[in-house]
């Protein structure tokens, strides 16, 4: 599994290699893989290195180190490199070598330039930096073929400040502005992110690639950071035996694979596992029909729907397949019926359907909580077989019930310490919806799934999803054998691997397109696809 670690427990992770004296060895391995990176993009832009010019932006500690011996490799190799010193000091070894391979200094406003600096850092070389302000450190930026981020790496503590804020904040400015702005190669993490939450401080240059040294760190699959950081290469250093278990897990396609359910040849409908929803109403009956549309698309041997008799009718119209019950709920009855996990919530408003909501709560199967029936899970619930699937807004308003104030732009913000908060305050798993989605358990691993498209943003496709999820939990629930802690979580993840892979399929990219529009029905329609299109490793 790919997983995302924190800093600390990548130093740790270093701290063997570092203590016997190979610290050197790391840095050059690092610098190597990101010199190959850049060598590679170059060569897609523009055919070949001879002629291309790559800039760094290069902080004091081995963030800055990495840029700098990978500009000196990239020196060798023919390309016109600069290095644009950010801060009062830079790594010195690095410094020297990028200045043997014949590569330019200049430093901002506030870097001092002269001898007093070299005799610090440099004290072999006779050679001074030049100055440069704000405005030619943008330019020669722009005139560059690539603009490596090597100011912080797992060392950052907050945003950018002083001279590289202003740098970057400029930057920022021209890549928003100006379609021709060069490629950004973020080293270890972009700068101004936060490694171990993602969150943005200040400016932030977005990286059309990301060289990560050892692991992925964790700000790299949380938004906001991941956003930031496009595109994830991770360069092995050889400390990778060491890092233990990943703050973050992330199912790739083999996982996924194993983990989708297939039928056995002596199964039926039963041991498929049968899905009870409650879900739409008078007023919003497609969201009915999209959560049941979706969860017989992904496998349940058998859909039953509880809600008005109305929406019972639009169903069976088109869906005859799902068995319908428009009878009301009885307090403290369980609902009529045998199911294996419940999909509760999805568009149901009023009261009617908040009481077939509660009832099935009370039976005591696993059950996806979406939208309306969120309000029904309290604190200590302790129920990790109940899955809970916010979006951001929903969170908030769910945290600000539990007791914390939230509003929707800081668990956007902070979006893993909000679910880590509504899971130890609840006790039932929580799958947050978003570009990102992020999954935890009490007590698991977490998930950080990115399989979908930003297509996938309309109109009911939250309930596909919902859909998606209750039929791959009740599959789950009926399956033997499957019973650690970490399940609940794990088939979370799976459904977002299987609804955003149904969205790329939907929207073209799949096929590798570049894209279109999609209705939430296509998602749907595109469920059954993703088994093929993982079991041929797509
Ligand atoms: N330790 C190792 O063995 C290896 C480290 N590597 C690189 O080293 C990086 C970590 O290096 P460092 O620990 O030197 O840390 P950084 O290079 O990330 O940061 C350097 C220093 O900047 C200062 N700083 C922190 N936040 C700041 C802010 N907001 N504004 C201004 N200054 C700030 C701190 O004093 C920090 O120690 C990794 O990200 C990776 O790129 C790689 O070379 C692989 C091997
Ligand atoms: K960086």
């Amino acid at each position: 599994m790919n997983g995302a670690y924190s800093a600390d427990q990548v130093r740790a992770a270093e701290r063997p290699a570092l203590d016997a004296g190979m610290g050197a060895v790391l840095m050059s391995r690092a610098a190597f893989g990101l010199a190959v990176a850049v060598q590679r993009l170059i060569r897609q832009r523009r055919g070949g290195l001879y002629g291309a010019r790559a800039v760094a932006l290069v902080g004091k500690g081995n963030n800055g180190g990495d840029g700098l011996w990978a500009l000196a490799n990239l020196a060798r190799r023919g390309v016109a490199v600069s290095a644009v010193l950010v801060d009062r000091e830079a790594h010195a070894e690095g410094l020297a070598a990028l200045r043997a391979a014949g590569g330019h200094v200049l430093s901002l406003p506030g870097v001092p330039t002269g001898r007093e600096y070299l005799s610090f850092q440099d004290p072999q070389s006779d050679r001074y930096s030049r100055p440069v302000g704000v405005g030619e450190g943008v330019e020669v930026c722009c005139r560059a073929d690539v603009v490596i981020d090597a100011i912080l790496g797992t060392g950052a503590r907050g945003g950018l400040r002083g001279p590289a804020a202003s740098l970057v904040g400029a930057l920022a400015l021209a890549q928003a502005g100006q379609d021709g702005f060069p490629p950004v190669v973020a080293c270890d993490v972009p700068s101004g992110v936060d490694p171990d939450t993602g969150e943005i401080h200040g400016p932030v240059l977005y990286a059309e690639l990301t060289v990560t040294f050892a692991a992925a760190k964790a700000a790299l699959f949380l938004p906001p950071g991941a956003r930031c950081a496009g595109r994830v290469e991770v360069v092995p250093i050889g400390v990778e035996e060491s890092l233990g278990e990943p703050v973050l897990g992330r199912l790739d396609a083999g996982e996924a694979r194993a983990l989708l359910p297939r039928p056995s040849a002596d199964g039926h409908k039963y041991t498929r596992g049968v899905l009870g929803v409650v879900a739409g109403s008078e007023e919003y009956p497609g969201a009915a029909l999209l959560a049941c549309s979706a969860a017989l698309a992904a496998g349940a041997g058998m859909v039953r729907y509880y809600g008005p008799a109305s929406v019972c009718a639009v169903i069976n119209a088109v869906l005859p397949e799902v068995v319908c019950h428009s009878g009301t709920a009885v307090p403290e009855k369980r609902l009529p019926g045998r199911v294996q996990a419940w999909l509760l919530g999805s568009g149901v408003s009023g009261d009617e359907q908040l009481d077939r909501c509660r009832a099935a709560l009370g039976s005591g199967e696993p059950a996806v909580v979406d939208a309306g029936a969120l309000d029904l899970v309290g604190p200590g619930t302790d129920r990790p077989e109940l899955i809970l699937t916010p979006h951001a807004g929903e969170l908030a308003l769910l945290l600000s019930r539990l007791g914390t104030e939230w509003n929707r732009e800081e668990v956007e913000a902070r979006s893993l310490a909000a679910l880590s908060e509504a899971v130890e305050s609840t006790g039932v798993t929580v799958l947050l919806k978003g570009p990102q989605t992020l999954v935890r358990s009490p007590g698991g691993l977490g998930y950080s799934q990115a399989d979908g498209t930003p297509w996938l943003a309309t109109a009911g496709s939250g309930d596909v999803l919902a859909g998606v999820l209750g039929a791959l939990l009740a599959q789950a629930a009926s399956a033997e054998g499957a019973d650690d802690d970490g399940r609940w979580a794990r088939v979370a993840a799976l459904a977002a691997v299987v609804h955003g892979r149904a969205g790329r399929i939907a929207s073209g990219e799949a096929a590798g397109g570049v894209g279109r529009p999609l209705t939430a029905r296509d998602v749907a329609a595109a469920v059954p696809l993703v088994w093929d299109d993982i079991r041929t490793g797509r």
